[in-house]
């Protein structure tokens, strides 16, 4: 039988390029497209020599639908609005979509729902077996903790990042809430500068570094009188994102429509 063929998005982007690699490399899958927006100067080329190695046999196009049309799987690390199209037609030709996108807002999210229920969706704001592992931990020491310990998710960045708070920051704060039984909603603060007041107890804080070219950094800090627990992802390389998301696109492969996430995939 065929491995399953995997269409990249966005591949000439940081996460587009480790998805290419990581996709000839595997033994379990073959690229089968690469899709990149119209205009972009890779369009029409082939993206190994795109990518200055030798050729791949792939030319990157900038139609989805007839990139879709060839794949059992779609990995999408591009940009909400992008997303959110590539949701439909992903749906439309029955692929698995997994998103690696973050800074998807309300209207995006209820749009992947949409598509999802005809077809498989995985999403998740970060697809790294430790990230995904965190987010369970912080879970379980924010329920073993009262509201004397205060909760802040700090992340760092590269330079070129866009959307704020990250998308593994929001896992893990939305982890916090769920630990704590409150609301993420209700409890989160982001940003603060000027007379801010005093810490309103109970919040979960939110702090974001941008900078150089790190790749991601994730801390949650429980902070309490004459003592701190910190638990920490530092992320050295992106292959651990592109490893996930080939991942969860072979374990998508005859799951029924719906919307999972990497807990989904790692069986976590
Ligand atoms: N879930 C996870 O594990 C991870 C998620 N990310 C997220 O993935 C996204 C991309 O990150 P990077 O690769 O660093 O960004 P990037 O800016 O390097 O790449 C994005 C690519 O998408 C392309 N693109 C945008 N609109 C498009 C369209 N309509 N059609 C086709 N291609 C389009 C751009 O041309 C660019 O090549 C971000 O939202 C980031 O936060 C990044 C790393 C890990
Ligand atoms: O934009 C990035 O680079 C990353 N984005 C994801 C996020 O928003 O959390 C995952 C990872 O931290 C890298």
């Amino acid at each position: 039988m065929d491995l399953p063929g995997i269409v990249i998005t966005g591949a000439s982007g940081r996460m587009g390029q480790m998805l290419v690699k990581g996709v000839m490399a595997h033994d379990r899958a073959r690229l089968v497209a690469c899709v990149e927006r119209a205009g972009h100067a890779w369009v029409g080329r082939d993206v190994g020599e795109c990518m200055g190695g030798a050729a791949l046999g792939v030319t990157v196009t900038d139609d989805p639908l007839e990139a879709f049309a060839k794949a059992q799987a779609v990995i999408d690390f591009t940009a909400p609005a992008a997303t959110v199209e590539f949701a439909a037609l992903a749906a439309q030709a029955r692929a698995v979509h997994v998103i690696g996108t973050t800074g998807l807002e309300a209207s995006h999210l209820a749009r992947i729902d949409a598509a999802s229920r005809h077809a498989v969706i995985v999403r998740a704001g970060n697809m790294s077996l430790g990230v995904n592992l965190l987010v369970k931990l912080t879970q379980k020491v924010a329920a073993a903790l009262d509201a004397d310990w205060d909760i802040e998710v700090i992340e760092a960045h590269h330079r070129m990042k866009v959307d704020a708070p990250s998308g593994t920051a929001l896992m893990l704060g939305q982890a916090a809430a769920e630990g704590r039984g409150v609301s993420l909603d209700d409890a989160r603060v982001s940003g603060r500068d000027g007379i801010t007041g005093t810490r309103e107890r109970g919040t979960i804080g939110f702090s974001a570094i941008r900078g150089g070219d790190i790749v991601g950094e994730h801390d949650v800090l429980f902070a309490a009188d004459g003592e701190r627990i910190v638990l920490r992802h530092v992320a050295t390389d992106r292959t651990i994102f592109a490893r996930g998301a080939i991942r969860a696109a072979l374990w998508g492969q005859g799951q029924k429509p719906g919307q999972y996430d990497m807990m989904d995939v790692l069986g976590l």
